[in-house]
């Protein structure tokens, strides 16, 4: 269960921050590696992991299966697969990845396993992979409403074959049932039925993952994902910095005129880089990359901007903060599914940036976002990690930001608060 609230005057900037920042591993690679794993022939390890609340739940749930996980190294985890043995209990807190990647696992199971988590992640969407995965033959009882909290009867094998799945609620639908596949007896040709499926680049770093570990995937046919039963390798699997959770540091540059690298930032990534150094770039941004990083420089200039967020939706409350600073109106569209996310986002920033000045638009799939001048007021985060950072962010240039939760933050980035007070001291 969530820790008590944790009150937190943001910090606001004194001048230009100047900074290099080294921040943990990305989440979704983090969780995608200890499926994986756990699902391999062999023992992996994974270096640079995110050690959050969302992993380390994650980390959690595969040991009450039967996996052998080891955490106790903050640069190495090693993951040791046994045999999947119910009964268990999961915790899945408030993180869409265990909600829904974990489920397809456990009808791999031999025994029940039981999902629940944070009164927040009780109103997420997993209709689809539930029903997805009883046309599958899993035996799962669910609540009334097909979320949590729920039990997946797991009889130790899927036999696979063709199913739909309708993901346009959420890519991690198709994610979830993708990372399992290998190891259902036919493997499984997914055909998603529906409107578009957000976050196209998470899905590609599910295939991606799942080629590295050996298995056969096709993805030639639009909205149909073919993978071929097989062994998945044990392997060590290198985390990438999380690029998400660089965003507010970004834009702590942006905001201040100063300049933020985050270092380690590969020459080949498997996150979003090109569509988020664009967008950046549009709001006013230079964007470069060094031996020494990733860098983010403000030029003084933050221009409001027309866009569809549906590739990076997960970045919405951040870009929604910048919008508001910006020089003239924002519109951020093509994220309807958001409003499932760890809070409705659409309806939380549409609140919550209104209560500070702003005016704002609300649109079934998005925001428009009319700069004014901002005051500082009490900020609600709703549970929401990505809340608090959009807070943040404005709280460099408003002063009196008050932000009712910066606990929520260890859902991805628990030393957040310090990370953030050490930047806005540089400033
Ligand atoms: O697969 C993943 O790791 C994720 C996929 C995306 O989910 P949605 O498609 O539900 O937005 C993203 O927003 C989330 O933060 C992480
Ligand atoms: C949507 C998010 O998380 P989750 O993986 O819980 O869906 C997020 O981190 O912004």
């Amino acid at each position: 269960m969530p820790a008590e609230l944790r009150p937190w005057l943001a910090p606001s900037a004194a001048g230009p921050v100047t900074a290099t920042v080294r921040l943990p591993g990305s989440k979704s690679m983090t969780a995608r590696a200890l499926v994986l794993a756990a699902l391999a022939d062999g023992p992996s390890v994974i270096e640079a992991p995110l050690r959050a609340r969302d992993t380390t739940l994650m980390a959690a749930a595969l040991r009450a299966i039967g996996v052998a996980v080891d955490t106790s190294d903050d640069d190495r985890w090693r993951v040791e697969p046994g045999p999947l043995r119910g009964p268990a209990t999961v915790d899945v807190g408030l993180a869409g990845t265990i909600m829904r990647f974990l489920p397809p696992l456990a009808g791999l199971v031999d025994g029940p396993v039981e999902f629940d988590g944070d009164p927040h992640a009780r109103n997420r969407p997993l209709r689809p992979i539930i029903e997805t995965l009883r046309s599958l033959g899993v035996t799962i009882e669910a609540s009334a409403s097909d979320g949590l909290p729920l039990t997946v009867h797991g009889a130790g094998l899927i036999e696979g074959g063709e199913a739909v799945v309708d993901a346009s609620g959420s890519s991690q639908f198709v994610s979830g049932l993708l990372l399992s596949a290998a190891r259902f007896t036919k493997g499984l040709t997914l055909r998603h039925q529906g409107p578009p499926v957000p976050s196209a680049p998470h899905l590609r770093m599910t295939t991606h993952m799942l080629r590295a570990a050996g298995a056969v995937v096709d993805e030639s046919v639009p909205d149909t994902w073919v993978v071929e039963p097989g062994p998945l390798r044990g392997r060590t699997w290198t985390i990438e910095p999380d690029l998400s959770g660089a965003l507010p540091f970004f834009a702590a540059a942006m905001v201040t005129g100063g300049a933020v690298t985050l270092a380690g930032w590969p020459e080949a990534s498997w996150q979003p880089v090109e569509q988020l150094s664009a967008l950046l770039t549009e709001l006013g941004a230079e964007v470069t990359r060094t031996g020494d990083g990733l860098t983010v420089r403000g030029t003084g200039t933050l221009r409001g901007i027309t866009a569809d967020l549906s590739e990076v939706s997960e970045m919405t409350p951040v870009l929604a903060a910048l919008a508001a600073l910006a020089d003239g109106p924002s519109e951020l569209r093509g994220v309807e599914h958001i409003r499932g996310h760890e809070t409705d986002r659409i309806a939380a920033l549409a609140a919550e940036l209104t209560t500070l000045g702003a005016g704002i638009t609300e649109f079934p799939d998005g925001l428009r976002i009319e700069p004014r001048p901002l005051r500082g007021a009490s900020f609600e985060t709703y549970a929401d990690h990505r809340m608090a950072h959009a807070a943040a962010v404005i709280g460099l240039a408003v002063q009196g930001v008050q932000v009712t939760d910066v606990g929520c933050t260890s859902k991805t980035l628990p030393e957040f608060p310090e990370l953030w007070a050490g930047l806005a001291a540089r400033s």
